[in-house]
């Protein structure tokens, strides 16, 4: 999996988010978006997910070589991020079988040893809804991070964990890296320490420093 910036920019009505980025990621490293509290990070992880659109510049994804068409991309992709809501009326195990009917597990896991992996034995027949916000975090770590897909939007991961969540983390982000493309949208070290490169989003602010 390679994603190829070009001159990208976003702006929100008048307010250049990012501009001039030119970029390359690519499959086996771990990238950390780096930056502020409203430098652009989260909009940077959505535009690369193709969730948002960029207002200047070209975003082009490929996979063994071929090109793939942006609306495909979401194939090939996980994004957590603290904005995106889990489906409340499910218990854990109807969420997990839900979720596997679009987007297959890693290494052909089931549902029932997603839940053994995600270490919610106990809470296999809980509603979401009655989920702390710890074990909604962890859920939605354990379906990004064990989804059958090459590309990892990691948007502020460790969000409501405490230091054992942390741990947790780390432990299955460092095992399911192999091959993969990990972007992390973070400003807290224990959240992107694993990863290869870093990417500065205040280098893309029309203001430098900004
Ligand atoms: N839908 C939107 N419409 C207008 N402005 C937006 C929108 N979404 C984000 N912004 C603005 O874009 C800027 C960057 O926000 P973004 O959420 O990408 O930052 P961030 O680096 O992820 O911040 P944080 O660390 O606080 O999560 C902020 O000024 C924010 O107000």
């Amino acid at each position: 999996m390679q994603i190829n910036l070009t001159g990208l920019g976003k702006r929100y009505n008048y307010e250049w988010i990012f501009r001039n980025l030119t970029y390359t990621f690519e499959s086996g490293t771990a990238y950390a978006v780096l930056g502020h509290n409203g430098s652009g990070k989260s909009t940077l992880l959505t535009v690369v997910a193709g969730h948002n659109l960029a207002s200047e510049g070209e975003l082009t994804y490929s996979f063994g070589g071929k090109a793939i068409a942006l609306d495909a991309a979401y194939r090939h992709l996980s994004l957590t991020a603290p904005y995106l809501e889990l489906v409340e009326e499910f218990t854990l195990l109807e969420m997990l079988n839900f979720h596997s009917r679009f987007k297959p597990l890693r290494h052909g896991l089931s549902a029932l040893q997603l839940v053994d992996r995600m270490g919610l034995q106990k809470s296999k027949h809980k509603y979401v809804k009655d989920f702390s916000s710890g074990m909604k975090q962890r859920l939605k770590l354990g379906l990004a991070i064990y989804s059958n897909s090459s590309m990892l939007l990691l948007d502020e991961p460790t969000t409501n964990l405490d230091q054992e969540g942390v741990a947790w983390y780390q432990e299955h982000v460092s095992q399911n890296r192999q091959d993969r493309l990990i972007i992390v949208g973070s400003n807290i070290q224990h959240e992107y320490s694993f990863c290869d490169q870093q990417l500065r989003i205040s280098d893309y602010h029309t203001t430098p420093g900004k």
